[in-house]
């Protein structure tokens, strides 16, 4: 079903524009207000020229086509888009914490209970995916936002707006794909799984498990599934099984979604809510 907020002609004019809060390849996020409702929303603005470059447009169109139907409390809303002779405006959700994965770069990693709310809440963000169909959301660090209660935002639009000061591995990493992704074989909702996996080992240790200075050895560390555990920080034996039944070269044998929100780690750390309260 299609809100109003969805079929009204946006114009900039309906909007203050406040203070840039990232910017990419592509374009700028802003803050702004819309005029009339004072609601707070962030402005992607995306150059056509741009677009046009990188032939980006088509993704654009199925990202925001994708986007502006999915209604979950752990994915960034599209609220609409519009455009004008040189730049096209989506009108986003605002996220009033901000990036995660500055978070973890301060704490450098996150408690068991911390760790386990948001695998759950992203896990239960997927189910809702796979069930429209929708699959591989980029669930790197760089794609998830923090509202204003602590929930977790998947925030991706099929590739992300950099902000300031980028993540050492953001350009270009393959820490997050799965071994069919990196052999170019077709893939399946179960590529989420894996990049859960990724993302639960990255929360617990500050680092992805296939971390390695060429490219070229996180290939092989992937396609190996070469899985290491560091001896510190420790870690549960249960958050390892879990990251065990994740990271399965065989997409087919990964732990599904629903099987990851039963397993006793979740069980055992996950707040409930969803929402980690420290
Ligand atoms: C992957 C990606 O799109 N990255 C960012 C850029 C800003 N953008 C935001 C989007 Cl698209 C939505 N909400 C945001 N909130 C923030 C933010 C809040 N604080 C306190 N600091 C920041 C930064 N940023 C956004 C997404």
């Amino acid at each position: 079903e299609s809100t109003a907020a969805e079929k009204k002609r946006w114009t900039l004019n309906d909007f203050d524009i406040g203070k840039p809060l990232g910017k990419g390849k592509f374009g700028h996020v802003y803050l702004a207000r819309e005029k009339m409702s004072k609601h707070i929303v962030a402005l992607k603005v995306l150059f056509k020229s741009q677009l046009k470059q990188s032939q980006v447009e088509h993704q654009l169109r199925r990202e925001v086509e994708i986007q502006s139907h999915l209604r979950h409390p752990n994915i960034l809303r599209l609220y609409g888009y519009f455009y004008d002779q040189k730049r096209v405006y989506l009108i986003l959700e605002y996220a009033a914490k901000g990036e995660l994965y500055k978070e973890l770069q301060n704490c450098k990693y996150f408690s068991e209970r911390r760790a386990a709310t948001y695998i759950a809440s992203l896990a239960r963000a997927l189910i809702y995916c796979h069930g429209k169909h929708v699959i591989h959301r980029d669930i790197k660090p760089e794609n998830l936002l923090v509202g204003a209660e602590g929930e977790l935002k998947i925030a991706d639009f099929g590739w992300s707006v950099h902000t300031f000061n980028r993540r050492r591995t953001m350009c270009g990493t393959l820490d997050y794909l799965p071994p069919e992704m990196v052999e170019s074989v077709e893939h399946d909702a179960n590529v989420d799984i894996w990049s859960l996996g990724i993302l639960c080992y990255e929360f617990l240790y500050g680092v992805p498990p296939f971390e390695a200075k060429e490219h070229s050895d996180t290939y092989r560390r992937i396609v190996q599934v070469d899985l290491k555990f560091p001896s510190r920080p420790i870690v549960s034996s249960a958050a390892k099984d879990l990251i065990s039944r994740m990271l399965v070269k065989d997409s087919s044998q990964r732990l599904p979604l629903h099987k990851v929100l039963e397993h006793q780690w979740i069980v055992q750390n996950a707040d409930p809510s969803g929402v980690y309260r420290g």
